[in-house]
């Protein structure tokens, strides 16, 4: 880690934790995590997420195993510097009460000895990137802004220092479901815009759907039964752990993560008359304006190329031909 990159890849190569009372959290897990993707670890509780994501930034210390950042084994470095290297977001965020948002935000800059100025304009330009106006909030105290705002301070402050890896642990389950979504939301064009390879951990799977380039399924002990992009998970899971877990509604899930598919559509004739949905939309944003219109197709407006018709029977035979091979399979 030179600190030249924004976003490093992680290496997990036989990794395992047994803490002091005898419990064994993870045994034995090898992974490979992309730079600049989102990987995101659910499994059942006590199944480990929270064990793996300590040990990247040494928060624990494995008992067995290798973790490289950038092909650099992490237990070979100065374990503070290595924390400062990595943004770590956590539920309720754990903000200091009597700092300003600003001084919250600017944390770890000013651990490193960045020079005020630099500091400043860096924590308002994060703090417009998580949608709070600095001048509005970068004067209060956390206790005056809400749970949702709090969670931003929370992924403003874990990228200040412009990290390679960013860790998140559950973030945005301390806030309610309306909340959560739009914070998932700005979170994915967040992570459009910095490209960090982020490790978030979640027992929610309609979030990991959301938010997932890749989604390990993690069960007891840290074993990993199935490591896919969404997609592929819903579409194909690797064994009935895997199916069990992603529950019996993934076909309406995998809805939510296929594109329509343009090249095989009809395209309207002049008189076709269905509402509109954009080119860029989901089948599952497509079926929703289908019911609400109560209509069985929609026209898909394709920026200047001929619109194409999107009907229920295609939307069944698009979900019926997603089965690719799962890419990594292991025995439940
Ligand atoms: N400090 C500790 N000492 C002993 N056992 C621990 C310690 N921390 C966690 N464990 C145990 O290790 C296992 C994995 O815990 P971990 O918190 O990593 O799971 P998790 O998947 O994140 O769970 P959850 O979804 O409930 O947060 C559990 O059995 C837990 O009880």
């Amino acid at each position: 880690m030179d600190g030249t990159r924004s976003a490093a890849p992680i290496n997990l190569e036989n990794v395992r934790k047994q803490y002091p009372d005898g419990t064994v959290a993870v045994e034995g897990l090898s992974m490979d995590l992309a730079a600049g993707e989102t990987t995101v670890l659910i499994g059942p509780s006590g199944c480990g997420k929270s064990t793996v994501l300590r040990m990247i930034n040494r928060l624990i210390e494995p008992s067995g195993g290798t973790i490289r950042i950038d092909g650099t084994d992490v237990g070979r470095q100065d374990a503070a510097k290595l924390r400062r290297s990595i943004g770590y977001v956590i539920q309720n965020v754990g903000l200091f009460p009597h700092q300003t948002i600003r001084a919250n935000v600017g944390t770890v800059p000013r651990l490193v000895g960045w020079p005020k100025a630099r500091i400043r304009e860096r924590t308002d330009e994060l703090l417009s990137l998580v949608s709070l106006d600095p001048d509005r909030y970068g004067d209060r105290y956390p206790h005056e802004l809400s749970g949702g705002q709090r969670q931003r301070v929370g992924v403003a402050r874990a990228l200040a220092a412009d990290p390679v890896v960013l860790l998140m642990d559950e973030p945005f389950s301390a806030v309610d479901p309306i909340v959560r979504t739009r914070l998932q939301d700005e979170f994915r064009r967040l992570q459009e815009t910095v490209r960090k390879t982020v490790v978030l951990v979640t027992h929610d799977i309609d979030e990991a759907v959301r938010l997932g380039d890749r989604i390990a399924v993690l069960s007891e002990h840290g074993r990993l039964q199935q490591f896919a992009p969404p997609a592929e998970l819903l579409a194909t899971p690797a064994n009935d752990f895997v199916r069990e877990f992603v529950g019996g509604d993934r076909g309406i899930k995998l809805l939510a993560v296929t594109p329509i598919p343009h090249d095989r559509l009809r395209p309207a004739d002049d008189g076709t008359l269905a509402p509109f949905v954009a080119a860029d939309a989901t089948l599952q944003e497509a079926l929703a304006v289908m019911l609400r219109e109560g209509s069985n197709r929609v026209v898909v407006s394709s920026n200047g190329a001929p619109s194409r018709v999107l009907t229920v029977d295609d939307i069944v035979t698009e979900l019926a031909a997603s089965r690719p091979a799962p890419s990594v399979e292991k025995e439940g």
